[in-house]
């Protein structure tokens, strides 16, 4: 009897559906690097006509996606990009749009909503007159859904007035959409015109969508030639991919649609853990497939709750030094939500009760938490 687990640490951990696996086995493949393999052609032709730009590139995951797009907009030395303070590419990404590209951050404050005040974005565009002592803006970036900021949704008539200003300044905009097809279905706005505004977009095919690996990048042909060539440099060029295509393309056909539910079970879930009074959980904040919820009581920390779930087999994460988040995705169940509210109900008696011991690794620190 296989243990039942529910995994709501992401929706980064989604497996292959059977199909996935089916058409991996079946793909029609060819050294990607030495000319182009026919279905990882097809499906970049697909993509990029999906999202309403001229080209698209198969990338084998989100942070070299973003990477390699900073580095395009930003190829010349003393580049600086306009990006939120909690933004993915600015907090998880190891800083390598610095440190690989040696591209300066201007980091604006994100608001809860995700977005960046437009006066505050203008206000980080560098001066021209400057341009002997600063950096020189050349790109901004966004991030739909914002995933430090509980998977909130960015309005198209915001992202058009962003893309209003970068026009306005002769800058480029990309789009970090590792979860724009989330906010494409919670708004009831077309994918392709909700990035409209953007030069680039880098959409992540290996999270709700359920891929095993892989984003896709998007943007001009110019700009995707440019994205192709930077993708070798970086030890991403793929040989016989279309095995990865061929899951990618299944699971943009078959859970796209899936998406909407996702965003209801997240609010289920968080409806849910609204009921135990140690938490506070803003579940009318719940746009799409996020719950984020603090502990008010300090005798349950993160990182003992997290753990104490763990010997559940519910698996999550720490959000932050007082918060946890949970992540929806289609392979989550209703009944794995209402088990999970059990264990999360027995969870917190165990540890107020004195039952919880957490347990420190070996170096002191605690599992799985991705601090801010
Ligand atoms: C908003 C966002 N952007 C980019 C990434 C990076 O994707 P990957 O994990 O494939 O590098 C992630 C998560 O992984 C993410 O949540
Ligand atoms: C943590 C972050 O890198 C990952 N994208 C996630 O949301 O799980």
């Amino acid at each position: 009897m296989v243990a039942r687990v529910v995994d709501l640490r992401s929706d980064t951990v989604t497996k292959p559906s059977d199909a996935m696996r089916a058409a991996m086995a079946a793909a029609d493949v060819d050294d990607d690097v030495l000319g182009a393999d026919p279905t990882a052609q097809s499906f970049e032709a697909e993509m990029a006509a999906t999202m309403g730009k001229e080209a698209a590139l198969f990338v084998p995951s989100g942070t070299m996606s973003n990477l390699i797009a900073v580095l395009v907009h930003c190829d010349v030395r003393g580049s600086e990009v306009i990006l939120g303070d909690n933004s993915h590419i600015h907090v998880y990404e190891n800083g390598g749009i610095s440190t690989v590209g040696g591209v300066h951050p201007k980091t604006v404050r994100n608001n809860p909503d995700g977005t960046m005040d437009v006066d505050e974005i203008v206000a980080a565009i560098r001066s021209k007159d400057g341009a002997l002592l600063y950096p020189t803006t050349r790109l901004i970036c966004l991030e739909n859904t914002h995933a430090n900021c509980g998977g909130k949704c960015l309005t198209v008539d915001y992202t058009d007035k962003v893309g209003e200003i970068a026009k306005g300044h002769g800058l480029q905009l990309h789009i970090d959409g590792a979860r724009i097809f989330n906010a494409s279905v919670a708004l009831g706005v077309p994918v392709d015109r909700l990035v409209k505004a953007a030069d680039s977009v880098s959409v992540c095919l290996s999270k709700g969508l359920g891929a095993p690996v892989g984003s896709i990048l998007v943007g001009s042909k110019a700009f995707i030639d440019k994205a192709k060539i930077l993708r070798k440099t970086l030890g991403g060029g793929m040989r016989q991919v279309g095995v990865l295509c061929a899951a990618a393309y299944v699971a943009v056909r078959d859970t796209v649609g899936k998406l909407a539910d996702d965003h209801r079970k997240a609010k289920v879930l968080a409806e849910g853990l609204k009921k135990i009074k140690q938490f506070t959980v803003d579940s009318s904040s719940v746009e799409t497939n996020m719950v984020f919820f603090d502990i008010m009581d300090s005798r349950i920390t993160p990182d003992k709750l997290c753990q104490v779930l763990e010997k559940r087999n519910v698996l999550t994460m720490p959000a932050s030094s007082k918060s946890v988040r949970f992540v929806l995705h289609y392979q989550i169940s209703d009944s794995d939500i209402q088990y999970a509210l059990t264990c999360v109900e027995k969870a917190v008696e165990e540890i107020l009760t004195g039952g919880g011991k957490l347990e420190h690794l070996a170096n002191g620190t605690t599992k799985n938490y991705y601090g801010h």
